[in-house]
């Protein structure tokens, strides 16, 4: 028998680092935004030789156990009790290292489809599963515009709908690792504060206000990454200048994303960044759904 799982990407519209653990995570106060584009698909087929593999479409992507995913067929696997024998496939399309939490999605897919066959685990017993994974992970269990706080798993959902302006998501093609953008952060800047920001940032979405959107986004984990790569300061400003009420990057990047006002402006800036820059060296996703999310 075989299964299949969409594995959704994320936007981090606000991210404010308030704390620095004894263990070295931050504690951070975060608005996630689900992208049901660009998103990987899962394939889980419970048929195989016993153990659990690992395969995906993008040729040096880790195998195995090595992926995430695998290690989040295992941890199921043990805590379920369930002797695995899973092939499990890849088809990667959210881009590596890039903010936009690829390999936590699918590790949170692989723990949704798992539990949702054998319906082992409770709900709270796979979100502490999910944790030992990542602190993304437990976000992309069940994705659903949220703010998180702790390291990214204790989550408050945003009441009612969301209607998202036109937005633009490009990704630079070299990777940044989440322990990077979190090692260069300005410890000045942990601390509590921008929570009016956070409001207006939910109120424009609320009210499909993209300027209200686009003058509340914030992203602690950004300043040291322009900082280091000139390129994500230059497609920032393209992306401006070509008509985009505002671009951030999101997460530990070096994904960016534009907020624009019209689809129409979207396509513009898309236009403008693929002129410029050569598609060795900026990926852009234009095609992102705009229907209001639950
Ligand atoms: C930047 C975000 O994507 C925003 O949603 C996440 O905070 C990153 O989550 P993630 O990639 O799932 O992070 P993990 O794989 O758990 O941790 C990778 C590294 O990032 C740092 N890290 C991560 C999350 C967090 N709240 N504080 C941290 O300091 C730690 O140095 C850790 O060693
Ligand atoms: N299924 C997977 N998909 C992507 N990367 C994976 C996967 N499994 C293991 N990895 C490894 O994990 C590292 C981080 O990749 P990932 O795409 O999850 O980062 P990210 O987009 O920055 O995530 P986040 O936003 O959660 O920090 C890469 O070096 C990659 O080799």
């Amino acid at each position: 028998m075989i299964e299949r799982e969409f594995s959704q990407s994320k936007l981090n519209l606000f991210l404010k680092v308030t704390a620095r653990r004894p263990d070295g995570y931050h504690e951070l106060e975060t608005l996630f935004l689900p992208l049901p584009y660009p998103a990987d698909v899962i394939t889980v087929d419970y048929d195989g030789a016993p153990g659990i593999r690992v395969t995906s479409s993008l040729p040096g992507l880790p195998e195995n156990l090595e992926n995430l995913a695998g290690r989040a067929a295992l941890a199921y696997a043990e805590a379920a009790g369930i002797l695995p024998s899973w092939t499990i496939h890849i088809e990667k399309v959210i881009p590596v290292a890039a903010g936009m939490g690829g390999g936590s999605s699918d590790a949170g897919a692989v723990l949704r489809r798992l539990n949702g066959h054998f319906k082992a685990l409770p709900e709270n017993e796979l979100a502490r599963l999910a944790l030992t994974l990542g602190a993304d992970v437990p976000f992309f269990l069940y994705p659903h515009v949220s703010v998180a706080t702790g390291v990214g798993e204790v989550f408050r959902p945003v009441e009612g709908m969301v209607s998202p302006p036109p937005l633009l998501v490009v990704n630079p093609n070299f990777p940044v690792s989440a322990k990077w953008a979190y090692t260069h952060l300005d410890p000045a800047r942990i601390g509590n504060g921008d929570r009016e920001k956070l409001e207006k940032l939910l109120r424009g979405l609320r009210e499909g206000d993209a300027a209200m959107v686009a003058g509340n986004l914030h992203n602690d984990l950004a300043f040291a990454l322009y900082e280091k790569f000139p390129l994500l300061r230059m497609l920032r400003d393209t992306m401006k200048e070509a008509g985009a009420l505002n671009a951030e990057i999101t997460g530990s990047g070096p994904t960016l994303y534009a907020v624009c006002e019209t689809v129409e402006i979207r396509r513009q800036v898309a236009q403008r960044v693929r002129e410029r820059f050569a598609k060795e060296t900026a990926t852009v996703f234009e095609n992102i759904p705009l229907s209001p999310i639950k």
